[in-house]
């Protein structure tokens, strides 16, 4: 592999970004890179794309070779599982935590099972595809267990007699159900995440640099909603103390007298609490409207 290509001149400067050609990240990953006003063609069995309006080559790939692509600089970017990040163990930088493909790596035996706690895997038998993580988890905990790695339908090991436990992937819980399993810890909590070579050139950390303001304005606006109200002149200081705004509040007078209308910006986690405490204040005609981008 010649590692020196990601020069200048040995591919016109374009960054090269690896993505899951299909399963569980490829459509939020393809949604993300439109949302940055990325256009890529995305046709079937195409394995490799380019952005028609930034210098973008996307590569579509398996998830679990993402990390060591990224590695070895055939890819500058990965979009990627911190799970698959941390169990491949490459030589790569997490960048940015992306907010999709959110699950967890967790422990799990089956439901009838007396399980008190990490002690009662010592001696056992545990399936897994993340043996790196589960022989991490094992050792901090001084437990001593047999891990047996296979590559998928981990969850239906316990009921062939194959494993005691098993340790995969957890989102709403519903596949561990339907095989008999019950959760008994979690070892990581997962997120998709953008990865970069350790040795960019500054041209394409510069290109990295421009997506990276871009992925984060539109992490933000989905962080974030746009509020209109109209409020009474008389209430109108209590109810623009309770409205951060990105500086402040807009506020414009209405055409009936003794009442404004006021503009803000409210962050998703303290959202229902204030809208509660504005209609208090006798906020009135309360719009939210999502926003696309937010550059503060
Ligand atoms: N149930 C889930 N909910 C949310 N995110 C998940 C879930 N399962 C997996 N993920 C995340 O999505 C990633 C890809 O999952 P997927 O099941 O598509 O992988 P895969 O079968 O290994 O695909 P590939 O064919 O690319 O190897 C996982 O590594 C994890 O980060
Ligand atoms: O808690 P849940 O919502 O049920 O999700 C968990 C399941 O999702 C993933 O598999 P996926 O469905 O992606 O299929 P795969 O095994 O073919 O990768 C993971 O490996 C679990 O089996
Ligand atoms: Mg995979």
């Amino acid at each position: 592999m010649n590692k020196n290509n990601n020069t200048p001149s040995g591919d016109g400067g374009k960054l090269k970004i690896a993505i899951q050609k299909s399963g569980r990240l490829h459509d939020d990953s393809i949604k993300l890179l439109k949302e940055c006003g990325i256009d890529i063609s995305n046709g079937v069995n195409k394995l490799k794309s380019e952005a028609s309006n930034f210098p973008l080559e996307v590569y579509f790939l398996r998830d679990d070779d993402i990390p060591q692509y990224v590695e070895d600089a055939v890819a500058d970017l990965g979009f990627v599982g911190e799970n698959v990040v941390y169990e491949k163990e490459k030589q790569v930088e997490v960048v940015e935590k992306l907010g999709f493909g959110k699950c967890r790596l967790s422990i799990a035996v089956r439901r009838g099972e007396e399980y008190d706690k990490i002690s009662s895997l010592q001696g056992k038998k545990i399936a897994t595809s993340y043996p790196v993580l589960v022989k991490k988890f094992l050792d901090e905990n001084n437990i001593t267990a047999e891990i047996h790695e296979i590559s998928g339908s981990v969850e239906i090991a316990p009921g062939i007699g194959l494993a005691d436990a098993i340790c995969d992937l957890v989102s709403s819980g519903s596949t561990l159900f339907m095989n008999g399993l019950k959760e008994t810890e979690t070892i990581l909590n997962s997120q998709a995440v953008l990865i970069k070579n350790k040795n960019l050139d500054g041209e394409k950390q510069n290109l990295l640099n421009k997506l990276l303001f871009r992925i984060q304005s539109v992490k933000k606006a989905k962080n974030n909603k746009y509020v209109l109200l109209n409020a009474p002149n008389d209430n109108l200081k209590q109810i623009i103390s309770l409205l951060p705004g990105m500086k402040s509040p807009t506020v414009l007078p209405l055409a009936e007298e003794g009442w404004s209308s006021v503009h803000s910006v409210i962050s998703e986690n303290e959202f229902w609490d204030i809208i509660e405490k504005l209609k208090a204040a006798g906020a009135q005609g309360i719009l939210v409207v999502p926003i696309e981008k937010m550059i503060i």
